[in-house]
């Protein structure tokens, strides 16, 4: 009889849950749950959100972990009752604190040596900050103080269970030394003025942190594994290997690639997070990527097919026409404030070069990723695979071997956040030094005769506008 394992996205968008099975790695069941937009959003939206989507398959389930969206700030209070909404990743009111903390821990070297990254808006310990300075009673009124995942693991534990959470995605927080491999209580205080419980650290990453409270099938309940940041699960999902770049296209754009040594990137474009093994997960995180799709889809009143045949049936640089899509803000380049823009436009500008320029922008600041990826740790690519929402795009899959300039692996339809939070379940569950296993089948590489001319307007483009936000 086969043991199946449960592996839960707890990402922006929506909850994804996946039943695997555990020897082979084959996905037998699935299910999903969408989260509320915003990027300030009541933590409890994704406990129904879980118990939607991942509900009925825990039953059948001997063990579970959760991947989550990275760096929210739950606040909790004595009671363990909510004190305000969480502040998402994406959510870049606390720039300005984020540069404080940074002076305050003696610059951005300081800070690099501290937490292994350049504290940005999205990190937690900047949100902290900014409820210190602007809420105080909320500041006063919390006691502890989680990730989106860490809340989640513990709303399917069984009642009891002290909270945890792992070091990929501690490693995001801002009070988590990745040096050290600890937390980093003096940060918190530094960022809140005052001290919170954090959740518990596991000693090893295929350590059982709890047990979901018992449900029928299960016959007791399943093991739950740490769990990490979504990224994190993601490069657990593909076996991410020395030299594989995996590239998410999600609400985020994020370029991360598997490394032995702890990387350091005082510019702060490559954050230098551990990852959910015990190894570290360089990454460059973009805030606007497949949402760059969705504007262009509703400023051209289309789907994303028309979408994508519009962009195929122009052409590259779409002519003269080039987007910088900051439409939120951006993080990489850490630009909090700025907003899109759009240059080139003619009075023979067509809606075929409007969804080009779309599609192009998103892969540049992908193919920028990249390169800082290589250039920063001084490894070369040697696989680019693309995943998540926006890879499901025909012509992001077709116009980005050409963008980037490379081969680029289009990886089989799936949620690989999730299977990567099912083979750290089932990791846990086995005890094994080394997670399981599993082939993933049906990747398909494709080339494309490169357009460096497209990356090149970008460039100019990107640095022409430095200073406007
Ligand atoms: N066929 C498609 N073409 C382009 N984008 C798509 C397609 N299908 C889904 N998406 C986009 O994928 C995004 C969600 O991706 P996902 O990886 O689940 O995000 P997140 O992990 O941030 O929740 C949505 O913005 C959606 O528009
Ligand atoms: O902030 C980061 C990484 O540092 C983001 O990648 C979040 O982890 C959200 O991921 P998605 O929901 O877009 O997958």
């Amino acid at each position: 009889m086969s043991t199946y394992v449960l592996g839960i996205d707890s990402s922006t968008q929506s909850t994804k849950a996946l039943l695997v099975d555990a020897g082979t790695g084959e996905v037998v069941d699935q299910r999903r749950a969408t989260h509320p937009d915003g990027t300030e959003v009541d933590p409890r939206a994704w406990l129904a959100a879980v118990d939607e989507a991942a509900g009925p398959l825990l039953a059948r389930a001997d063990a579970v972990a959760v991947g989550g969206q990275q760096h929210g700030m739950v606040l909790l209070d004595g009671r363990g009752e909510v004190v305000r909404d969480a502040l998402l990743w994406n959510d870049t009111r606390s720039a300005g604190e984020a540069a404080a903390l940074i002076e305050e821990m003696g610059g951005a070297e300081a800070s690099i040596e501290e937490i292994g990254s350049l504290m940005v808006a999205s990190f937690t310990a900047s949100k902290l900050r900014w409820v210190r300075d602007h809420e105080p009673e909320n500041a006063q009124r919390a006691a502890q103080v989680m990730l989106p995942h860490d809340y989640v693991s513990l709303h399917l534990a069984a009642d009891g269970t002290e909270a945890f959470t792992d070091r990929g995605d501690a490693s995001g927080t801002g009070y988590y030394s990745t040096r050290e491999e600890a937390w980093k209580p003096e940060l918190v205080e530094l960022a809140l003025g005052r001290g919170l419980d954090l959740p518990r650290l596991p000693s090893a990453p295929q350590e059982v942190m709890g047990y979901a409270a018992a449900t029928t099938g299960n016959g007791g309940g399943a093991a739950i594994a740490a769990g990490t940041g979504d990224n994190m699960g993601a490069a657990l999902g593909l076996s991410l290997g020395p030299g594989d770049v995996s590239v998410s296209i999600g609400t985020s754009g994020v370029c991360a690639m598997v490394s032995d040594t702890r990387p350091g990137d005082a510019s702060g474009t490559v954050t230098g997070f551990a990852d959910a093994t015990g190894r570290f997960l360089p990454m460059t995180t973009t805030i606007n990527a497949s949402r760059i799709l969705e504007t262009g889809r509703a400023l051209l009143g289309v789907d994303h097919e028309e979408l994508s045949r519009l962009a195929l049936a122009s052409v590259p640089g779409a002519h003269g026409v080039t987007l910088l899509p900051y439409f939120d803000g951006e993080r990489t380049p850490n630009r909090p404030t700025a907003r899109a823009t759009l240059t080139g436009m003619s009075t023979s500008t067509t809606r075929e070069d409007i969804a080009r320029a779309h599609v192009e922008a998103l892969l540049c600041s992908l193919a920028d990723g990249i390169a800082a990826l290589e250039e920063r740790t001084g490894t070369a690519a040697q696989r680019i695979t693309l995943i998540g929402g926006g890879a499901r795009s025909r012509a992001v899959q077709e116009l980005a071997p050409a963008v980037i300039g490379r081969e680029v692996t289009i990886a089989p339809d799936g949620e690989y956040v999730a299977l990567g939070a099912a083979r750290q379940a089932a990791w846990a569950l086995s005890g094994e030094g080394e997670p399981p296993t599993w082939g993933i089948s049906g990747s398909r590489v494709v080339g494309a005769d490169p357009t460096p001319e497209v990356l090149e307007a970008y460039r100019v483009l990107k640095e022409r506008t430095a200073d406007w936000g």
